[in-house]
């Protein structure tokens, strides 16, 4: 007997929900919300990740999924982007989840988007620096960055690839060789660095980690990361030893964990914990709150280098103001003399990757 037209039409549909075309996941998902009528357009921001599948990237995607003021999440990556979409894509919170695999589909992952973060590039093995990752990364943040350029000129970007001393200066050029570049909207995330101050100091400080709140300036790569121990809030003092014990553990934190995981890569979970607590902020920022203030690596006049990290408000157009160092004391301003040093180096190897 014939199956019953409609009945045939179903099954087509249903087939083809099972069996997506490998590069389809855009249009398949887009089908299935249909057919099921889920309800998109819910207020919020769009958010993409640029390299969602990897060991930051997939963390990352599920707390930003979690994420009350995330309306939509674009998860983007050269692998595994399908997995990991379907995966998010069933947590029954509202934020709509649409996967991109591949370059061909970076333009329709970044298109429409208010915030940007980028996680994407290799991590660091036992005996390597920061440093070392720029022959590779430092193309990839390029092309990221010419699509984001493209695509959603306006949005927010949070570049996490290491080594963010450099990749923020590279992104920087891509922008102005686009004519579209805004200081107030690329912003190098150094959020771990503070994450890993407060609990380190409220260990010494016998305090809870979430009543501390350390000030981190400066860059993110060994000496490049100062902690600023004379201003941490509750105001407390320190002997010495315990100044030469915090700067050493924060400044290396990265570092130990590429020791212990002994191979298999860097911090992941923490980082994600941390870039989701910095994109809260900026989104909070995008929403009008007032008074959101975290530490970034941004365009920068507090010293004579054209990139810094301190604190900055965070606002409807990204930072609204850049804060200034503060009082130092003697061990700070040796630190920051060390910190300029090698970051002026930094820059400009991040500056000349695109000028040649
Ligand atoms: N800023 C920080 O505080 C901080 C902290 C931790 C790690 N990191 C850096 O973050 C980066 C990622 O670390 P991880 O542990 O997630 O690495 P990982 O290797 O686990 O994941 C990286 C992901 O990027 C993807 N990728 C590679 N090339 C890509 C491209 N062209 N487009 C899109 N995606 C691409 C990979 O497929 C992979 O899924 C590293 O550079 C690491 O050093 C920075
Ligand atoms: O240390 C690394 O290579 C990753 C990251 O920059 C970190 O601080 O954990």
């Amino acid at each position: 007997m014939q199956p019953i037209p409609d009945v045939n039409q179903r099954i087509a549909r249903i087939s083809a929900h099972l069996h997506p075309p490998k590069y389809q996941m855009e249009e398949s998902s887009v089908l299935r919300r249909a057919n099921c009528r889920a309800k998109g357009g819910a207020p919020g921001f769009r958010v993409a990740i640029l390299g969602a599948a990897g060991g930051i990237g997939q963390p990352l995607a599920m707390l930003m999924k979690m994420n009350p003021l995330v309306s939509v999440l674009h998860l983007y990556d050269v692998v595994n982007a399908p997995g990991v979409t379907a995966d998010i894509s069933h947590m029954d919170t509202g934020a709509v989840v649409r996967g991109f695999l591949g370059q061909q589909q970076l333009e329709a992952a970044l298109t429409g988007m208010d915030l940007v973060i980028i996680p994407a590039g290799v991590p660091r093995k036992p005996g390597m620096t920061r440093d070392d990752l720029f022959k590779i990364n430092a193309g990839i943040v390029k092309t990221l960055c010419e699509g984001i350029a493209k695509c959603c000129p306006r949005a927010i970007v949070n570049l996490i690839s290491n080594p963010v001393n450099s990749t923020v200066p590279i992104a920087a050029e891509v922008f102005k060789k686009a004519g579209t570049y805004d200081p107030k909207r690329l912003l190098g995330v150094t959020m771990l660095d503070v994450v890993r101050a407060n609990t380190f100091v409220a260990e010494v400080l016998g305090l809870d980690p979430r009543d501390v709140d350390v000030p981190v300036v400066g860059g993110h790569a060994g000496v490049t990361i100062l902690p600023l121990l004379s201003q941490v809030k509750p105001p407390s003092s320190f002997t010495q030893e315990e100044i030469n014990y915090l700067t050493d553990r924060i400044q290396n934190g990265g570092t130990e964990v590429v020791e212990a995981k002994a191979g298999a890569g860097s911090a992941t979970l923490s980082m994600a914990y941390a870039a989701v607590k910095f994109a809260d902020a900026c989104l909070r920022g995008l929403r009008g709150d007032a008074g959101v203030v975290e530490c970034a690596f941004v365009s920068s006049q507090v010293t004579e280098l054209p990139f810094f990290a301190t604190k900055v408000r965070l606002g409807r157009n990204g930072i609204d103001e850049v804060y200034s160092l503060g009082p130092l004391n003697e061990y700070e301003r040796i630190g920051l003399e060390k910190a300029k040093k090698e970051l002026a180096g930094s820059i400009e190897k991040g500056v000349s990757f695109i000028r040649g």
